[in-house]
């Protein structure tokens, strides 16, 4: 089968650009666009080295973890303190504090190799308030509290629930749940979202829960 030519970064921005608008989620991106780019092209670079998956094309990243980590950046309230569990390379947490400033964010993973690499991103951006901490959750004492959690492919809304309230004593949290790649049923969990967003044109629901 013939590969399809992937988008360039010019019509990425529109069509990103498009997306917010229709959906109505006024974010800046023009604001924030050079920061947000330089990163998605840092990440390209090494995702297969860091053991992630790269999404398949320029497009792909675009209109899935961007865009879900632009609609989850819309919803927070201004200038919180949250920590993204599970991270990875900063799915949602880093594309989150590209997008709002105003929140200060902790950016926990369990593997070094992509600690590292979002500490050389936050330098090459001089991003400020932007904090890589390396912890295995679960198996490692973890001292940090905060009272904002949020995550996406943390491995399922229960694990979300329970670390965010066990070990970050955290009072919010909201996680981009992929309902086709995290299979279950709300109505299971010990703790109930007490909503959740349906992101537009995705399979992904946004649960918000107050612990
Ligand atoms: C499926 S990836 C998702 C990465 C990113 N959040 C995304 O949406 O693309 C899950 C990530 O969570 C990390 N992780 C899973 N369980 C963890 C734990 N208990 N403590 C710290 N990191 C964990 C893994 O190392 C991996 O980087």
């Amino acid at each position: 089968m013939r590969k399809q030519p992937d988008i360039s970064w010019e019509e990425g921005f529109v069509w990103l650009k498009d997306r917010l608008e229709k959906h109505n989620i006024s974010l800046e991106l023009k604001s924030f666009w050079p920061e947000l780019k330089a990163y998605l092209i840092a990440f390209a670079r090494e995702a297969e080295a860091l053991n992630l998956t790269a999404a398949k094309s320029r497009f792909d990243l675009l209109a899935g973890p961007v865009y879900e980590a632009l609609f989850l950046a819309k919803q927070l309230p201004p200038n919180i303190t949250c920590a993204d569990l599970g991270t990875g390379a900063g799915f949602p947490g880093l594309i989150v504090k590209i997008a709002r400033p105003d929140l200060k964010i902790y950016l926990v993973e369990g593997y070094a190799p992509r600690v590292h690499f979002m500490e050389k991103v936050i330098k090459n951006l001089g991003l400020k308030e932007a904090f890589p901490y390396l912890c295995h959750l679960g198996f490692k004492d973890c001292s940090l509290k905060v009272p904002f959690t949020i995550a996406r492919g943390y491995g399922n809304p229960a694990k979300f629930a329970k670390h965010s309230r066990e070990i970050f004593k955290a009072t919010q949290g909201y996680y981009l749940w992929r309902k086709d790649v995290e299979k279950g049923s709300l109505e299971k969990l010990p703790l109930r979202p007490v909503y959740s967003l349906p992101v537009p044109e995705r399979l992904v629901d946004l649960l918000v829960f107050y612990f």
